[in-house]
């Protein structure tokens, strides 16, 4: 079988948030390739947290059923955290049911989630090595479903403020054109991981190695692009008038500057770049300009976030346990 599903922009291309169906009721959840927890916002968070938000309320489900005992907990490297209950339910996605998904319910969030009211939760498609779930992790919906699907994969068509598509189970010819560039992953982290032993600045300019950048992973539940701070500042002083700004949160810019390109290996085969243009991110206002690459703050990977990934056609192979990238058709 095969699923798609509609990814619908957040302001600033923040976030992509798509409908699913839990036990008959519809959330619009964040598919987030770079964690493995399935959580919602749930009827048992104080009123103060949830509202704006769709909760999901166990009772009213007629085939939710409590895993007692259990719970989770999640940190994300944004800082943002949530904790809660768990149980199973069924889980529809695109026209695709996993009858017993492991459904963890929020009974505390961090501000972050409460502030954003157009999300009701994220469905994790990283590996659940890192599912956060005791005294047992569960599963993935993607990896409860691989066994059905045609084609062992799912691909992510993100669009800048557009909204753009998640396909599980085939790899759909009409949404790229040209050449699909894998790179093997190393999911023992519990990401979508490769090399990325390269980086270019400027749109014709020469590739430079980096024997000692970070692994990159690819998270569609990240925002930007977060790169080692050796390569974000190299990228910004090209730029006149960038500086690391600590109140705004990293590298502003006179939004009057001219971006250079920049380009990211993906692997040791294939550079993915973006141009002066994708790289702007935000005008924070008095002509000061706010940049799609920024610093991972030492996280010890670099995350290619939406800022790249949505320039892109990019395919999570769960088979062959590699990686894509393809121009958009
Ligand atoms: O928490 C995260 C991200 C946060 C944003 C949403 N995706 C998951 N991680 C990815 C990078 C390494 C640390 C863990």
């Amino acid at each position: 079988e095969t699923a798609q599903v509609t990814a619908s922009p957040e302001q600033n291309d923040s976030e992509y948030l798509s409908p699913v169906t839990i036990g008959g009721q519809a959330l619009t959840l964040d598919f987030d390739t770079g964690s493995a927890d399935l959580w919602v916002f749930s009827n048992s968070l104080p009123s103060s947290d949830s509202a704006g938000h769709v909760t999901f309320d166990p009772s009213k489900s007629p085939t939710f059923t409590p895993y007692s005992g259990a719970t989770w907990q999640i940190a994300y490297g944004d800082g943002s955290s949530a904790t809660g209950s768990v149980g199973f339910d069924s889980v529809t996605i695109g026209g695709v049911t996993v009858a017993h998904q492991a459904v963890e319910l929020a009974d505390n969030l961090s501000g972050a989630f409460v502030q954003d009211t157009q999300n009701d939760g994220l469905l994790g498609l990283g590996f659940s090595t890192i599912n956060t779930i005791q005294p047992q992790r569960q599963k993935t919906f993607f990896e409860n479903i691989m066994p059905s699907l045609a084609l062992p994969v799912f691909t992510a068509n993100l669009q800048a403020d557009a909204s753009g598509t998640y396909t599980f189970g085939a790899i759909d010819t009409a949404q790229y054109s040209g050449p699909i560039h894998y790179t093997p992953i190393d999911s023992s982290a519990g990401f979508w991981q490769f090399t990325s032993p390269s980086y270019t600045i400027g749109s014709n300019g020469a590739s430079v190695p980096c024997t000692t950048c970070s692994p990159a992973i690819a998270d569609t539940g990240t925002s930007l692009v977060l790169l080692d701070d050796d390569v974000v500042s190299a990228y910004y002083a090209q730029v006149n008038g960038a500086s690391q700004d600590q109140s705004q949160g990293g590298w502003v810019f006179p939004c009057s500057a001219s971006l250079p390109g920049f380009g990211v290996a993906i692997g040791s085969g294939y550079t993915a770049m973006l141009t002066g243009q994708d790289v702007m991110y935000e005008s924070l206002g008095g002509g000061v300009c706010y940049g799609g690459l920024q610093s991972n703050a030492g996280q010890g990977v670099q995350i290619f976030g939406d800022v790249l990934l949505r320039h892109y056609f990019a395919v999570f192979d769960g088979g062959a346990k590699r990686f894509g990238l393809a121009k958009k058709a």
